[in-house]
């Protein structure tokens, strides 16, 4: 029997699954009408876990149920669905008239007042989701009429599935499903980054201009005529009068490029180490160990990814503080360039150890922060103050990313996110004005490079005592309103969150979101499925 592992276990293959329901049937002795009752329950609890009422329950839940026994737990799933206060309708092609079992469950639907149909409404966009109950574990060969017609149907909708054991026509002993749930999950990870990427490039680019006077403040630029009146605006007037308005935007592309590529190599990173410290499959989110471990798998990922782009942080810093009317430098290449030529290679890496340093502190405090700020605003607001962290699978990047704010939460968990980052970012914001300076290689003959980190922290903290090391922090605090909005405007444009701009930046791309749905919940329903589906079972 060939092995194969999932995320939530060894998986079985047909003949196992069918040797599974054999078993149960012939020693426990459980009927057909039990294990039916139990997985339609079962179906029907993922359906709401998954789309909750409170968001959802005003559209109808549409099932289409298959002429054999996944039909039937579609059939118990739409009634129990009623009783969770939820509005389904059933289209049914093919009813199975010979099997008593089969017409209880169509009469007790019609005693409820469930509209069943024979065929798919014209159009399903009024619809949350559909429930794929057509084909199971046993489904071999070539899908025929009418539930080829269907199937391509329900695939091209557009609209999130679920499927019972399996999305229909996947043939298990083929393993269609293992490469369709991998190609599910790469699109479902390319949905996740375009939606951050694109959040994070727009919140970048509206504060950039803050961002950059932030940086010349802290590596010790000064107006070069102070004028009466802030120091801060002098900073900006100077920049505008010798560079133009479009100079508060100098490097901003360097510091979205960085953030873009950081993020792609986070994002992949994340993955991989969150199975790393969470092996087997561990989803003990909670507590202190767990907080231990997320920290070390988000401060793994964030390291390995700031390894990678350190080098355009450095030029950043060096394009940002590059104020003359003359520029020193064209832009990241020519800085790179140029300072490896004349500098070496290493240059381009000074204070990276420190940077290493700064990122502990600052994620044990902002997911610290975060992990009590959220559950106290879902108490507030009357919710759960916990995650379902049973829901989470290892490598489920949306929670990840999203730091276990619950969707629901938004677009008070943009607050909360920007609130702990906030704190975190002040309580180190001394070591990163001193990376800053550190980093500022192109210091002129104004400003001398120092032989150590030690003797430019000393010479930072001969300039102005403590004080010199928080300048700009001030900008560091202003640069988070256009930041918000900016996200806000990203995430929330359709009162959305960004998982779903993800699921829709699946949908746009013809991606089938079916399979990826269907994978999901084939996994995450696998503790109350456990003694029925076929495919994608924990033993
Ligand atoms: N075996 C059991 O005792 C239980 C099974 N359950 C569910 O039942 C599923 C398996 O049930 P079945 O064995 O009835 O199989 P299916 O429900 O997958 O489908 C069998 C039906 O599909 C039709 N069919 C087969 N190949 C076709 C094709 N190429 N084109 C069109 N129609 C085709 C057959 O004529 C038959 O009517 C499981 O996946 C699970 O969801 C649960 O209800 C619990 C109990
Ligand atoms: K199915």
């Amino acid at each position: 029997m060939e092995d194969r592992e999932g995320a939530c276990g060894r998986l079985l293959n047909q003949e196992e699954a069918i040797a599974v329901d054999e078993e149960l049937m012939a020693s426990p002795g459980f009927s057909v009408d039990q294990l039916m009752e139990l997985a339609g329950l079962s179906v029907a609890c993922a359906v709401v876990s998954a789309f909750p009422k409170k968001e959802y329950g005003a559209k109808p839940v549409l099932l289409v149920c298959g002429p054999g026994n996944n039909g039937g737990d579609g059939l118990v799933a739409a009634r129990h669905l009623v009783h969770f206060g939820y509005e389904p309708h059933v289209v049914y092609p093919k009813p199975n008239e010979k099997q008593q079992l089969f017409v209880n469950l169509v009469t007790q639907l019609k005693q409820l007042s469930v509209p069943m149909e024979a065929a798919l409404p014209e159009s399903m966009e009024r619809y949350c989701t559909v429930v794929d109950a057509i084909f199971g574990f046993s489904f071999k060969g070539a899908v025929r009429a009418p539930f080829d017609e269907i199937l391509r149907k329900i695939s091209g909708a557009g609209l999130p599935v679920v499927s019972v054991d399996i999305p229909s026509g996947w043939d298990v002993e083929k393993d269609d499903g293992a490469t369709a749930a991998a190609d599910a999950d790469r699109r479902l990870f390319f949905g996740v980054l375009l939606a951050h990427g694109y959040a994070r490039v727009l919140s970048k680019l509206a504060s950039a201009p803050l961002e950059r006077i932030k940086v010349c403040r802290q590596v010790g630029l000064r107006a070069a005529e102070p004028r009466a009146g802030s120091g801060l605006m002098a900073c900006f007037q100077d920049v505008i009068s010798s560079q133009g308005y479009r100079g508060l935007w100098r490097g901003a592309f360097t510091h979205c490029t960085a953030s873009i590529l950081g993020g792609i190599a986070r994002l992949s990173a994340l993955k991989t180490t969150q199975m790393w410290v969470m092996p087997g499959g561990n989803r003990h989110y909670q507590g202190f160990e767990g907080y231990l471990r997320r920290c070390s798998f988000l401060y793994v990922s964030g390291a390995g990814a700031l390894m990678l782009v350190y080098p355009l942080d450095v030029a950043y810093t060096n394009l940002a503080a590059d104020t003359g009317r003359q520029q020193q430098f064209r832009g990241a290449w020519h800085f790179l360039r140029e300072t490896q030529r004349t500098r070496g290679i290493l240059s381009l890496y000074r204070g990276l150890p420190l940077c290493l340093f700064t990122a502990l502190p600052y994620i044990c405090l902002a997911t610290g922060l975060h992990d009590l700020l959220a559950p106290w605003l879902l108490k507030q607001m009357g919710h759960r103050p916990t995650v379902d962290h049973k829901s989470l699978q290892p490598g489920d990047l949306f929670w990840l990313v999203r730091n276990a704010a619950p969707a629901h939460l938004y677009p008070w968990n943009l607050v909360v996110g920007a609130a702990s980052g906030f704190v975190a970012q002040t309580v180190t914001y001394p070591l990163d004005t001193l990376r800053r300076r550190w980093q500022f290689v192109s210091a002129g003959p104004t400003l001398k490079d120092s032989a150590s980190l030690t003797d430019c922290a000393k010479s930072m903290y001969a300039a102005g005592g403590i004080r010199r090391f928080y300048d700009g922090v001030a900008l560091n605090s202003l640069k988070l309103v256009p930041e918000l909005l900016a996200l806000w405007f990203a995430d929330g444009r359709e009162g959305d969150c960004s998982e779903r701009f993800a699921a829709r930046a699946v949908a746009r791309n013809e991606l089938n979101l079916r399979q990826s749905m269907g994978w999901q919940l084939c996994q995450r329903s696998d503790n109350n499925l456990s003694s029925f589906a076929g495919h994608g079972v924990k033993q």
